[in-house]
């Protein structure tokens, strides 16, 4: 098998009850706590207890109504227990359509808070929390995870409060009305149990199996959408389509395998019933003939019964269902106890309007910790210059902006912004006065007015015009289907790798911010998009504090200052007049450039 594809399983294989975690999970339903005792009287009240009358009636019925002993029926009797049952019947009803309902309302209310608990939190976690990450299996976490909450919330706890208490009260009237009789059908119970819940592991076991193989199905169809491109440029379609086929194969027959063990679990159950029913029916018969027992209790004793094993069942389902809701509480609760890696501090004040100066003072820094991307950096840039960094791939230009802007913190040194450390005030306040225009430049799906203010929400139409006719981008935007209310998708694939950027310039120069870092996209424009963004950019930078991670020589040479690393480690520092006139990295690099736009 190819060794291109390797997905590893998210799923883990069954958990084993876990209280706490329960407890956990049971104070999301806290805030409904009126609604659910309301819910659970009505159907202990009304459902219930119509439900465990009836048979008792119909024994009545039967016994002094139809074949009093020793006298005539009484038809009165008949009618009126009838009646009695007609009402019941229909309490009963109207019992169970309210707690349906109801419960549902409610279990959809607790997912609600789940999920946005859970999406206001990974909204807040740090960079080095997606790092580890693929954005798939946070997806999965929010989706999948808690759909399969959602079933133990909406049926599962008000329910199995009532399975509970129906069996206690039907154990109870079986005692009451023939104590032998009914020790003779409880012993059948164990029985039932055991027969329910080693099918139900091997089911569930079946079924986990099952989803394993749909999510790698899914891992795989979403790579290979994402890399359609490349499958097709590569001729590689053929080889994807034989993968994909083994997976399907195999999750088919596991699916088979779960399936034919779960059609098992009926008819073994109502074996294991009918054996409780025959020993009923025997004992029954043998009591009725020697007179210690009537017709009418025989037959409020089947009813019963029959109601027996309903809430044993649903239990033996419900405890399954929770076992698989464990495994997903965990995930879900594992997120929800991530820590963002950028703590914000319980004092941290709100930096006061920038003015723009940032210092490094000897930063070191690496995202392993064995790895370091940045040794020593010591960088003091006025307020209002631009600096351009520049080195080879992975010489951790980015990861310089990436401090600057508290993605992540320093393992030793400060970054230092107007002389305050960025650890000391709040992360919102830093974050709202710096703009990053990043080389991907993300589209949200939404028209172009929306993409552009997003920089500021509160921006009025005519800034947003303002804005893009500052950065160049409003001809290309006219020139659209609907001007700034075209729609584009998300990843805005229909505009150019130019326009994108042009559009993210609008964007930054809307927020206005005192420091702004760029990474320059790197893929190869035209000349004429070149120099657009070059005049944009330049109206960009205007007055601001820039970091750009830069890779075009005419950026560079406008920066006030160009920092060369290497490795990790400022090599150079100066502008470009300044570093050209010394052999060094930086000469190097620039006649390497012009050496391959040449060529
Ligand atoms: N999220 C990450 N997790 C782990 N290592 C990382 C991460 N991002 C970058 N690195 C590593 O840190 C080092 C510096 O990376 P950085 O992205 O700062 O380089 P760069 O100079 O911006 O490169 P490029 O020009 O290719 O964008 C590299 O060795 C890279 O492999």
């Amino acid at each position: 098998m190819s060794r291109q594809f390797i997905y590893q399983d998210d799923e883990l294989i069954e958990k084993p009850f876990n209280w706490k975690q329960m407890a956990r999970l049971i104070t999301y339903v806290k805030p409904y706590k009126a609604e659910v005792g309301k819910v659970i009287i009505v159907m202990l009240v009304f459902g219930m207890l119509s439900k465990l009358a009836i048979p008792y009636l119909t024994m009545l019925a039967i016994d002094k109504a139809i074949f009093p002993k020793g006298s005539e029926g009484n038809l009165t009797l008949l009618l009126t227990l009838s009646a009695a049952m007609l009402v019941l019947y229909i309490t009963r009803w109207w019992a169970q359509n309210y707690t349906i309902r109801r419960t549902n309302e409610i279990g959809q209310k607790v997912i609600f808070d789940l999920r946005a608990a859970l999406f206001k939190h990974i909204q807040s976690l740090s960079f080095r929390f997606f790092d580890k990450r693929p954005a798939g299996s946070v997806l999965v976490r929010v989706t999948n995870d808690v759909n399969s909450l959602q079933d133990m919330f909406t049926n599962g706890v008000v329910n199995t409060a009532i399975d509970i208490v129906q069996l206690i009260g039907i154990t109870i009237i079986l005692l009451f009305i023939e104590p032998k009789l009914a020790l003779a059908v409880i012993v059948t119970v164990p029985l039932m149990f055991f027969v329910s819940t080693t099918l139900r592991k091997k089911i569930r076991m079946a079924w986990q199996v099952v989803r394993i193989k749909q999510s790698r199905i899914n891992a795989h169809l979403n790579e290979s959408i994402q890399g359609i491109r490349v499958t097709q440029a590569f001729a590689q379609e053929k080889e994807n389509i034989g993968f994909f086929d083994g997976m399907n194969s195999s999750n088919i027959r596991s699916w088979n395998r779960a399936s034919a063990l779960n059609q098992l679990f009926g008819p073994l159950i109502e074996v294991t019933s009918a054996i409780g029913t025959l020993i009923l029916l025997l004992y029954g018969t043998y009591l009725i003939q020697s007179e210690a027992m009537t017709v009418g209790v025989l037959f409020a004793f089947i009813t019963y019964v029959g109601s027996f094993w309903e809430p044993i069942t649903r239990l033996g389902n419900m405890y399954s269902q929770m076992l698989i809701s464990m495994s997903s509480a965990e995930r879900i609760f594992e997120f929800m106890d991530e820590r963002p890696a950028v703590p914000e501090k319980e004092d941290a004040k709100p930096i006061s309007e920038l003015q723009g100066r940032v210092k490094l003072e000897n930063v070191t820094f690496g995202y392993e910790s064995d790895r370091p991307a940045l040794k020593g950096i010591n960088l003091d840039v006025e307020a209002g210059l631009s600096v351009a960094l520049v080195g080879h791939t992975g010489s951790g230009k980015s990861t310089i902006v990436n401090l600057i802007c508290r993605f992540y913190d320093t393992v030793e040194g400060r970054v230092l912004i107007d002389g305050q450390d960025v650890r000391d005030v709040t992360i919102d306040s830093l974050r709202s006065q710096i703009g990053i225009v990043l080389q991907d430049t993300f589209i949200f799906s939404g028209t172009i007015r929306e993409n552009i203010r997003y920089g500021r929400p509160d921006a009025t139409d005519a800034e947003i015009e303002a804005a893009a006719r500052a950065v160049r981008a409003h001809d290309f935007i006219v020139d659209l289907p609907s001007g700034y209310d075209t729609e584009v998708e998300e990843r805005g694939n229909a505009l150019s790798v130019g326009q994108r950027q042009l559009l993210s310039f609008a964007r930054a120069l809307l927020a206005d911010p005192r420091i702004l870092v760029l990474d320059e996209a790197t893929a190869s424009i035209d000349t004429e998009t070149e120099l657009r963004i070059q005049e944009a950019l330049s109206t960009l930078l205007q007055g601001r504090t820039s970091f750009i991670v830069a890779h075009r020589l005419s950026t560079i040479r406008h920066a006030d200052c160009i920092v060369v690393l290497d490795h990790g480690e400022i090599m150079e520092m100066g502008n470009h007049d300044e570093l050209m006139k010394r052999p060094g990295h930086y000469r190097s690099l620039v006649e390497a450039q012009y050496r391959f736009l040449s060529a």
